[in-house]
């Protein structure tokens, strides 16, 4: 049995090929850019009129005479004397004499002539070429995530196609006799099967929407062929189930006949001590315990940031806060505890039913209150670390 902070260094030192693709800018949302882009154009490309008014040569004068006017949109060059004003527009290109743009607020129309009740400084409203970014600068570096704000300033810069990191395939394999689908009345002896479900929806709210589910009997057969089945689909497999001692848990040793090479085995943590971690070339897999709230929590603390690892985030563990604990705990086991806990204004309360089996207070859980090893007792107003469980894909 490992400590957890040398299974999570295992998960950092575990190597994952950069696999990329190029996609449309309007299909890039949430994806992290796997290329430096580079600007291929000025931003603005010509002078641009901030504001709605009147473009002139600046001077001491107030009274300028209107000579033309210039749409955003417009081409053509319109040239300039001193004392003269073009009507212009915002985003309007400025003509080429004009040094300054005078709001129309600041202005009084009498017929073809303007008088100036503000001037502006010199240069005022007038949006220098390359004034945002320049042909050839740096402006977005391979590792960001990509937003809204990311890809319309991509759009701005008439940039079509980015590269950009693939998700991971994923598939879950579901171990388990017992397992009954929702639908019918529940047979005895057995439960209806929940894990898959949890864990698509984990996987969908990462971003990672097409998920096979495969399913097999507690036998070494079965779970050996299914293993293959699944790997021949997925680059990261998650096992629900069967990777305990049990006479009817044939995990482990089926993923040793499938060649699969184990990373780890048993963390000294509760819930999800049996967490199997292991590798096959450039696939990976993980065997979760069955106990619903142990697979969840092994996926927030492991697999989640593998995920995200192989998906291009160079930060890829949910953050770590602060919080002072309004609950007593005594940990009496010696192991990691991450016990379902719910943070709300700096204080996090420990929840009832922590047993691995029990999902009902994992539902209104917000952060995983991580208690070390090493630590006997929370005492109440002592202040904690919590694994946030909120802030997942950023
Ligand atoms: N003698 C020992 N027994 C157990 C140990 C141990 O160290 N020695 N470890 C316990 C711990 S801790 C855990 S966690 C479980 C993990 O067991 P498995 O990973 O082999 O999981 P199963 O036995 O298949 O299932 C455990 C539990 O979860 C339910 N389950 C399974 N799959 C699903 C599913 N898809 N949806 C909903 N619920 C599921 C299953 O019915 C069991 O109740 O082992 C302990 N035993
Ligand atoms: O590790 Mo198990 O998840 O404690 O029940």
């Amino acid at each position: 049995m490992i400590p957890v902070e040398h299974a999570l260094h295992i998960i950092d030192g575990t190597v994952v090929a950069e696999h990329i693709k190029k996609v449309k800018i309007a299909k890039s949302l949430g994806y992290i850019l796997a290329e430096d882009i580079s600007a291929p154009i000025n931003m603005p490309s010509f002078r641009q009129s901030a504001m709605d008014g009147y473009a002139i040569i600046w001077s001491d004068s107030t009274h300028y005479t209107v000579t033309e006017e210039a749409q955003a949109g417009d081409a053509k060059h319109i040239p300039l004397q001193a004392f003269e004003a073009v009507r212009i527009f915002t985003g309007a290109k400025v003509p080429d004499d004009a040094d300054t743009v005078v709001m129309q607020e600041h202005v009084t129309k009498q017929d073809n002539s303007i008088t100036i009740t503000k001037m502006p400084n010199k240069g005022s409203n007038v949006r220098p070429v390359g004034e945002q970014v320049s042909t050839g600068d740096l402006v977005l570096k391979k590792g960001l995530k990509l937003n809204e704000a990311a890809i319309g300033f991509l759009a701005g810069l008439g940039i079509k196609t980015v590269a950009v990191f693939k998700t991971p395939k994923v598939s879950i394999l579901v171990t388990g006799n017992e397992l009954q689908k929702q639908g019918k009345p529940l047979k005895e002896g057995a439960i209806y099967e929940s894990n898959s479900v949890m864990l698509k929806m984990a996987l969908h709210r990462f971003g990672i929407k097409h998920v096979k589910v495969f399913h097999t009997k507690d036998t070494l057969k079965a779970t050996k062929k299914s293993i293959k089945n699944a790997l021949a689909y997925s680059d990261v497999l998650l096992i629900s189930g069967g990777i305990s001692v049990g006479d009817y848990d044939f995990v482990k040793e089926a993923l040793g006949k499938n060649d699969v090479d184990e990373l780890f085995y048993k963390i000294n943590q509760k819930p999800g001590k049996p967490l199997w971690f292991g590798k096959k070339d450039q696939q990976f897999v993980f065997a979760l315990p069955g106990n619903p709230a142990s697979a969840l929590s092994c996926f927030y603390v492991y697999v989640l940031p593998l995920l995200k690892k192989c998906s291009g985030y160079s930060d890829y563990h949910l953050p770590r806060i602060q919080a002072k604990s309004d609950t007593e705990f005594k940990n009496t086991s010696g192991k990691t505890l991450f016990l379902k806990a719910c943070l709300k204004d700096g204080t996090v309360s420990i929840l009832p039913s922590q047993q691995s089996s029990m999902l009902n207070t994992f539902a209104t859980s917000n952060v995983l209150l991580m208690v070390p090893e090493d630590v006997e007792i929370i005492k109440k107003q002592d202040i904690v670390t919590c694994i946030n469980l909120e802030s997942y894909g950023n």
